[in-house]
């Protein structure tokens, strides 16, 4: 099948527990809960996102006919030759709307741990070494396991107590960007505080100006 990307880039993941790693991310384009266009904001499942994903328009994006030729022109970013701990994330927009089991395969063969960024209410394809899901407001989750839950925070409908029985190996807690970010920030700490299940996700690349 073909693929539709945003935009694809080398940085350092900057959210979760993988905080710090250098990583591709490819940006796949469209989302199930919001349309990206700020005239359905209000009115969308998610309302707060921080992302563009529509269309094919930014940095390496476009149209990839294959699975082989979107894994290759991944790995054509990762620095020359080394194969060795290479790691993308594949995120959006929703990502599962797109990334299914051939791709994770071509990416496997190009020496990539793969991670998913996701929103927790579509299905996963097999292989996916790294599984962060973000649930939004009250949406049911389809993963209902994973390496980390990752909740925007605070959320109504989406309080932490909701997601602890779960079956993930991290939960974090990231504050909601926006004009409450400061406040969101602090409250965030003092709930990681009272509840030390929780860890803080700071949005690190955005602290250090880096895409
Ligand atoms: C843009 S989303 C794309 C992946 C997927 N659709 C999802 O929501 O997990 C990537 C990450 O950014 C988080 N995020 C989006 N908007 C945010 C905001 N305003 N503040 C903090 N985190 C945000 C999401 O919860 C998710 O963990
Ligand atoms: N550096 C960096 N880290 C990230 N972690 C998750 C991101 C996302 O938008 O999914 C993201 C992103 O956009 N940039
Ligand atoms: S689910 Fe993810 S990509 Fe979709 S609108 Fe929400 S934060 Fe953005
Ligand atoms: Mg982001």
């Amino acid at each position: 099948m073909a693929y539709f990307v945003k935009e694809i880039f080398y940085t350092l993941q900057g959210e979760g527990r993988n905080a710090g790693r250098p990583a591709v991310f490819c940006r796949f384009t469209g989302c199930n809960l919001w349309s990206g266009r700020e005239a359905d904001r209000a009115e969308a499942t998610c309302t707060f996102c921080d992302t563009d994903f529509v269309g094919v328009d930014g940095q390496g994006g476009g149209r990839f006919g294959s699975p082989d030729e979107l894994a290759a022109t991944i790995a054509a970013l990762w620095p020359a030759a080394e194969r060795d701990r290479r790691f993308v994330v594949l995120t959006g927009g929703e990502p599962l709307l797109q990334a299914d089991g051939p791709l994770i395969v071509a990416l496997h063969a190009e020496a990539f741990e793969v991670a998913v960024e996701t929103n927790g209410t579509l299905e996963l394809p097999p292989g996916v070494d790294w599984v962060c899901v973000s649930p939004k407001s009250s949406t049911p989750l389809t993963l209902t396991h994973g390496d980390e839950l990752k909740l925007v925070f605070p959320q109504v409908g989406a309080e932490p107590a909701r997601f602890e029985s779960l079956a993930f190996d991290h939960f974090l807690l990231q504050p909601m960007d926006g004009p409450m970010r400061e406040a969101n920030t602090a409250a965030a700490v003092a709930y990681c505080l009272t509840h030390p299940r929780w860890q803080l996700s700071l949005q690190t690349h955005k602290l250090l100006g880096i895409p």
